[in-house]
């Protein structure tokens, strides 16, 4: 099974992502997690990573699509994954699909998590003020405000994208937790 988790910033993507991947044994791919890794080690990338992420900006596409292409490649991979925060720009998109062409790899599906925008910045805030270790570095408002109006230009337009290659599935981000790993499951089984 190969799917992307496609959605807003907040839209639950990370909770379902590690949901599916226990259910069905396959890795959960988050580039959020992978550049925060990288920022806290302070690797080149992450140096390169820090400040943009904390702006709520895009890290450049060349830099992500590197990371994933390593990461297709280790063998927990080989039953399938689930893409987490990526692709995120329509160039990130079109590396991907021929990345996968070359590895002679198929996705099943996009799922998309439909939320409205207004219960965002309110499931983010209340993220940021429950989480263990303390706040993420761009969850806070202006970050925020940065990251919503970065995926309104950038990554939405990634829906149109798979939905003109048959692949998108959407499902209601604004149901329960369980209900939506509910959906999500259906919208698999039947790919
Ligand atoms: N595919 C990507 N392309 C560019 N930047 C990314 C990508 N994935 C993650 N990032 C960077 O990491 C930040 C956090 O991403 P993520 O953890 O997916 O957060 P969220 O979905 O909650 O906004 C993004 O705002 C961006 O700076």
């Amino acid at each position: 099974m190969r799917l992307i988790l496609l959605g807003p910033p907040g839209a639950g993507k990370g909770t379902q992502a590690a949901r599916i991947e226990q259910r069905y044994g396959i890795r959960q791919l988050s580039t959020g997690d992978m550049l925060r890794a990288a920022v806290a080690a302070g690797t080149p990338v992450g140096q390169k990573a820090k400040d943009i992420m904390a702006r709520g900006e895009l890290v450049p596409d060349e830099v992500v699509v590197q990371i994933i292409s390593e990461r297709l490649d280790q063998p927990d991979c080989a039953k399938g994954f689930i893409l987490d925060g990526f692709p995120r720009t329509v160039a990130q998109a079109e590396a991907l699909e021929e990345l996968l062409k070359a590895k002679g790899i198929r996705l099943d599906a996009v799922v998309e998590l439909e939320v409205d925008g207004s219960i965002l910045i309110e499931r983010i805030e209340k993220r940021a003020r429950e989480s263990a270790g303390g706040p993420r570095a761009d969850d806070n408002a202006e970050a925020l405000k940065k990251r919503l109006e970065v995926y309104h230009a950038q990554t939405a337009p990634l829906i149109a994208f798979y939905r003109d290659r048959g692949l998108l599935r959407t499902v209601d981000g604004m149901a329960s937790m369980d209900d939506v790993t509910n959906q999500i499951v259906s919208v698999l089984e039947a790919a």
